[in-house]
């Protein structure tokens, strides 16, 4: 299997590239590809890609069969005609276009929590609730999950949001989280195994929300139907792994 992935230099890209380039050829592209240069001379594929240049996606999708579009803003305070506006909005227009045109079977998208995080702190949110973004990061990442249903059920892209939570390596010397942080953590363990799954999964619905946290006892995001449709086994905790830190390195 082809897959492209956007965004490939980032802290998430870096890793899930990884994980992939095992089991799959990988079209490796970024704004900037310096951070990419291990995979020099592998069998795998590095290219610049602005994905604010619509030619420039379409020639990026050529050949591919699945697309992980994880280029993008991924702070929740950017600002909307600074970053989101083009990155995130346009950006996101003109991968799903070119997957559409160029002939590619699923894009799968980079959502967020942050398009529920208008809902209290102490409810848990399901897939099928409506979106409740708290700021305008989250805006766009609602528009990407209408854009991916809209290409789906419309054009006939198969296409998957995962809406990530707070992605993290969890440091015992690091700083403790807060327990929203910790009810929406992912280990990149799990969302390595979401995403592959993502990828595998073949008897998806047309559109599909997954839920991209680990397996935390207190969840702020639900997993029962991630875990159903893709048979998602998250293992980290991030509760159990701050006791850990807690306990064994006190600060
Ligand atoms: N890190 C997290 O906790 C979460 C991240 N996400 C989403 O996952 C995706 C990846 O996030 P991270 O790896 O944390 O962010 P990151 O900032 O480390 O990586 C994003 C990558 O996109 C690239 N990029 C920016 N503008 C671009 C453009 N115009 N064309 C092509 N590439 C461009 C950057 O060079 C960077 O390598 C983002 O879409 C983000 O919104 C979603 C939820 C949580
Ligand atoms: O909701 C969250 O915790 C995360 O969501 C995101 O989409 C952001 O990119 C990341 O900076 C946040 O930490």
């Amino acid at each position: 299997m082809n897959i492209l992935i956007t965004g490939a230099a980032g802290k998430i890209g870096r890793n899930l590239s990884q994980h992939l380039s095992e089991a799959f050829h990988l079209r490796l592209t970024d704004l900037n590809i310096d951070r990419l240069h291990t995979y020099q001379g592998t069998s795998h594929e590095i290219m610049t890609l602005d994905v604010t240049d619509p030619e420039a996606c379409q020639h990026a999708c050529e050949g591919m069969d699945v697309v992980v579009h994880l280029a993008g803003d991924p702070s929740p305070n950017a600002g909307f005609y600074e970053s989101l506006l083009d990155i995130n909005i346009k950006g996101t227009f003109n991968v799903f276009r070119a997957a559409k045109d160029q002939g590619v079977r699923r894009v799968i998208l980079a959502s967020s929590a942050q398009t529920i995080e208008g809902y209290p702190i102490d409810a848990q949110v399901y897939p099928d609730m409506p979106t409740r973004p708290r700021n305008l990061y989250g805006v766009s990442k609602c528009f990407g999950e209408s854009l991916a249903s809209y290409f789906a059920y419309t054009e006939g892209l198969q296409s998957v949001a995962i809406r990530i939570g707070a992605y993290d390596d969890f440091q015992p010397d690091g700083p403790v989280l807060e327990a929203r942080d910790m009810s929406a953590y992912i280990s990149p363990a799990d969302l390595c195994d979401l995403m592959f799954k993502a990828i595998t999964t073949t008897d998806l619905e047309p559109f599909t929300i997954l839920h991209g946290i680990s397996n935390n006892r207190f969840k702020r995001l639900n997993l029962e139907s991630t875990q159903k449709q893709v048979g998602y086994d998250p293992k980290s905790d991030a509760f159990a792994l701050s006791q850990i830190a807690l306990y064994d390195s006190p600060r």
